[in-house]
């Protein structure tokens, strides 16, 4: 962090949504030693002889320096350390919108309170020991979570279950680390190193830090998402399966083809998966100048998406103009979905054998969703195994894992190589940095910037 913000300063922030004629409530924060002074200049309890007692929430008003009222609003004061930050913390519940909030928090900052930063707020809770550095990412991924799942996986590493996994891999690192000292400091008044047994912990270690590290890849998939595009030639159905999909009447759907020329977008969770679904111009060759600018978008989305779901029209069968559309993206992740097959059956059609999914459907009539959808998880999880865990890394923590597990792996080298202690040593510590970074013990300051700034302002 900025050496300049130090924790001394009292800071404040909009800690709710601002957004206009919305939120019936919305709260500003303060955090710091001059929380309640600065508070109580700000807000007016309505019975003038009530005190201000910790984690009771009061009835009052706010004023300007003027006098002048600002809101009818609520106050509670969080005395340190039973508050977010482990700091004295006010919050002042305003009503919503965006004029009185913004108003009191510039009350704030006139009466000494600085603007907090993106998840100052989250950062003192960490500085303050409060949580460690596994459960700050775990809130901004928790108000990010696009699906239910990611917010279950959000609120498992909040509640400290990766934390705790870190923490018991750390302690045994370190008995081993300890035993292998103990022999270089002492080695005439000590017995022999159990070397199976120490072998066999560091190899569990190991295990562990594996399957940890088999997690990260649905833990990316639950944050970041997925990007499916639909393609094909005009009028086989693009926009109807969106429609379907996205249970939306989000796309226009005509007999004319050419119909959709900008990119429709519908947001859904398929499987736990956030999925960004995109309806796109039906590719052909056209004068229509418009038309002609939505294919090049369709063309270009398909080179970029995570997924694509090819349609094509059974009744049509497999057109030359499918061939030309599919070689242009068959070295990328495909769905094939025949659609319309209300009016003619899949079999029969001569597709090309390497489409390993192809989906029969009939999208005006929703028909086909649940075995998309099913293909759509098969081509995202890749056939990788998930483990059982609640919590999953992040990549962050995913790249700390993988040095970690290296340095883990140079130890088992030193030991089959009868390499001197010191070796052992080297790189036993070296995975223990590694753990530290994860947990926040051993992190530098710009890594912690890099992380906090990725918050919402006010978390
Ligand atoms: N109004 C409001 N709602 C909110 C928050 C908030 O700051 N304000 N939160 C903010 O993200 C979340 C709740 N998270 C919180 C986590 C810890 C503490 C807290 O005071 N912890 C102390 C004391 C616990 C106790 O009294 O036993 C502690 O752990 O020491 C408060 C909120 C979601 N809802
Ligand atoms: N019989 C039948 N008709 C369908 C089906 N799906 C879509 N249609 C019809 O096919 C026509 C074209 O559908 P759209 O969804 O507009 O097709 P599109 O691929 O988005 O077309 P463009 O945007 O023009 O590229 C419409 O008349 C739909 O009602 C289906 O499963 N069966
Ligand atoms: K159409
Ligand atoms: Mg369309």
């Amino acid at each position: 962090m900025d050496p300049t913000t130090p924790l001394a300063d009292t800071i404040a922030a909009i800690a709710t949504a601002v957004v206009p004629e919305q939120g019936s409530v919305g709260i500003v924060r303060l955090s710091g030693s001059q929380a309640l002074s600065i508070a109580q200049t700000i807000f007016t309890p309505a019975r003038p002889h009530r005190l201000w007692k910790s984690h009771q929430m009061i009835y009052g008003w706010i004023r300007d320096e003027t006098g002048q009222t600002l809101d009818e609003a609520l106050a509670v004061w969080m005395q340190a350390p039973r508050s977010y930050t482990r700091e004295d913390v006010v919050e002042l519940h305003c009503h919503g919108g965006i004029m009185v909030v913004q108003a009191t928090l510039q009350q704030c900052l006139r009466r000494g309170a600085r603007l907090a930063q993106p998840g100052e707020f989250s950062l003192r809770a960490f500085l303050n020991g409060r949580i460690d550095l596994t459960q700050a990412e775990s809130v901004a991924d928790l108000v990010a979570a696009r699906s239910p799942q990611a917010a279950q996986m959000a609120l498992a590493g909040l509640q400290g279950k990766l934390a705790e996994s870190i923490r018991t891999l750390r302690h045994q690192l370190l008995s081993l680390l300890a035993e292998i000292e103990a022999r270089i400091d002492f080695e005439e008044d000590l017995p022999p190193l159990d070397l199976p047994a120490w072998q066999a912990q560091l190899q569990q270690c190991q295990t562990q830090i594996q399957t940890l590290l088999a997690t990260a890849a649905r833990g990316e998939l639950l944050r970041t998402g997925l990007k499916v595009a639909i393609v094909g030639r005009p009028n086989v159905g693009k926009s109807s399966l969106l429609n379907a999909w996205s249970g939306q009447d989000r796309a226009i759907v005509t007999d004319l083809p050419g119909t959709t020329r900008d990119v429709v977008e519908s947001n859904l969770v398929v499987r736990g998966i956030p999925v960004q679904l995109l309806d796109t111009a039906g590719i052909r060759n056209t004068e229509d100048p418009v038309e002609r600018l939505g294919v090049e978008r369709s063309t270009r989305l398909a080179q970029t998406a995570d997924v694509l779901v090819l349609v094509i029209d059974a009744q049509a069968g497999w057109t030359k103009a499918d061939a030309a559309i599919y070689e242009s993206i068959r070295h990328r992740p495909l769905i094939l979905v025949v659609n319309k097959t209300d009016l003619a059956p899949l079999q029969g059609i001569q597709i090309p054998p390497q489409i390993q999914y192809r989906i029969p459907a009939v999208a005006a009539q929703g028909e086909g969703i649940p075995a998309l959808e099913a293909a759509v998880e098969q081509i995202a999880c890749q056939g990788r195994p998930q483990p059982n865990l609640a919590v999953s890394l992040n990549q962050r923590q995913a790249a700390a894992l993988i040095q970690a597990q290296a340095s883990l792996e140079r130890v088992q080298e030193s030991l089959q190589e009868q390499l001197p202690f010191d070796f052992w040593t080297i790189d036993l510590r070296a995975a223990l940095h590694a753990l530290g970074q994860i947990t926040g013990e051993e992190v530098s300051e710009s890594v912690l910037d890099q992380i906090f700034s990725r918050f919402c302002i006010g978390k």
